[in-house]
């Protein structure tokens, strides 16, 4: 087993982004917005702003096309200023993506009732004149922009109505306050952890469940493994995690293996589906995955898994074989997850057929 213990080489941020491609140096760019407050807060200096009123994004019309308009901290500063606005609102503003070049895209709602500042909602038709567009009902909104820009909007509408309706806590009442980012909110009384989707963490059972996909990636011979410290002693898993708002299933699992371990999907399929309690409910989609042979070189993120490594099929099927690791755990020897697991489920459907036929990522 060639064990990828993941020298991550801090280089003002998480990862060096050498030898990465373009598509996970984005991916782990945006985790790091997300999990970093300085550094997005930071990433707004550079950033470009999409504007809503009231959940509808700002178009302009230019020759017979609409386009949405971006604009700058500084411009966004003047324009609040300008209506007797504090520039407290930005902080309601959300991480919604960014350029290739890692220019990070934000979204901000003029309308609703701002949980930072005191002042109240600008007024729509005051801001239309102002800004020379109008803000558009999203629905017919999408049959004008181009693709980029439709999805984009859709999920920063999605995440800003979100926020929106998550304003208090569900167990203490108390306001929530959201991250930077506004990839998640936090009740400073009860501590629970809101991320966009359900309430989870902690004591709340949540009425909904997350959507979370899990991965078995190969390379044609060998399949990835990897490991978290809250992990039992010894034992791997498939690599998972939770989908973000806005988000396509396909398009989770690609962000997930490029935050996760730094490689690049080539095609992957559907297996199955879970309900999964722990530590709260989750629905597992389970799928297959490959990466292009050659482009294999693991680089883990050392703030998510442990460890990840490629195991030989030889590996995998003696480890299934192990009916019960807690007592038969010996050094050195790694272990999988429980028949009851899907991850235990994916990794029996690889051993048995090594060369699960995938799709194009
Ligand atoms: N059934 C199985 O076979 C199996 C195998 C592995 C993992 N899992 C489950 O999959 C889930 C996701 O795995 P992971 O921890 O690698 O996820 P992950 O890779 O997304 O990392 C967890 C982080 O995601 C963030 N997050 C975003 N949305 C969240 C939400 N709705 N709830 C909680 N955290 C959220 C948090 O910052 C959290 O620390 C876990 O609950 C785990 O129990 C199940
Ligand atoms: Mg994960």
């Amino acid at each position: 087993m060639s064990l990828y213990c993941g020298i991550a080489c801090r280089k003002k941020s998480f990862w060096c982004y050498r030898l990465l491609s373009t598509y996970v140096t984005k991916t782990r760019y945006l985790f790091e917005l997300k999990e970093d407050d300085d550094a997005c807060k930071k990433a707004q200096q550079t950033g470009a702003f999409y504007l809503f009123h009231s959940l509808a994004p700002l178009l302009q019309k230019s020759e017979q096309r609409y386009q949405a308009p971006q604009y700058s901290l500084l411009e966004l500063e003047r324009l609040l200023a300008k209506f007797g606005q504090d520039t407290q609102r930005i902080e309601d503003s959300v991480l919604i993506g960014c350029s290739k070049q890692h220019e990070a895209w934000f979204a901000l709602d003029l309308g609703l009732n701002s949980s930072s500042s005191l002042n109240a909602s600008l007024q729509k038709a005051e801001m239309e004149i102002e800004l020379k567009g109008s803000f558009t009902d999203l629905r017919k909104a999408l049959f004008q922009l181009n693709t980029k820009d439709a999805s984009l909007l859709t999920t920063a509408q999605a995440l800003l109505r979100w926020h929106d309706a998550h304003q208090f806590c569900s167990r203490s009442g108390q306001p929530t306050k959201k991250n930077v980012a506004g990839s998640k909110r936090v009740c400073p009384s009860s501590k629970i952890i809101y991320y966009p989707q359900a309430p989870t963490r902690i004591s709340i059972p949540s009425s909904q469940m997350a959507p979370v996909v899990i991965t078995l990636v190969s390379d044609g011979t060998r399949c990835l493994l990897a490991r978290q410290s809250s992990f039992p002693k010894g034992m791997y898993s498939a690599l998972a995690g939770f989908c973000d708002i806005g988000e396509s299933l396909e398009e989770a699992v690609r962000r997930e293996v490029a935050e996760e371990v730094g490689l690049e999907l080539e095609r992957l399929k559907y297996s199955a589906s879970q309900h999964w309690s722990f530590p709260n409910s989750s629905l597992m989609i389970a799928c297959h995955a490959s990466v292009k042979p050659g482009q294999t070189e693991i680089q883990v993120n050392l703030k998510e898994l442990e460890a990840a490594g490629w195991f030989s099929h030889d590996e995998v099927a003696t480890a299934l074989r192990r009916n019960n690791p807690y007592t038969q755990q010996q050094n050195g020897t790694f272990w999988l997850p429980p028949k009851l697991a899907i991850a235990h489920q994916l990794i029996k459907e690889w051993v048995e057929k090594p060369s699960c036929s995938t799709l194009p990522a």
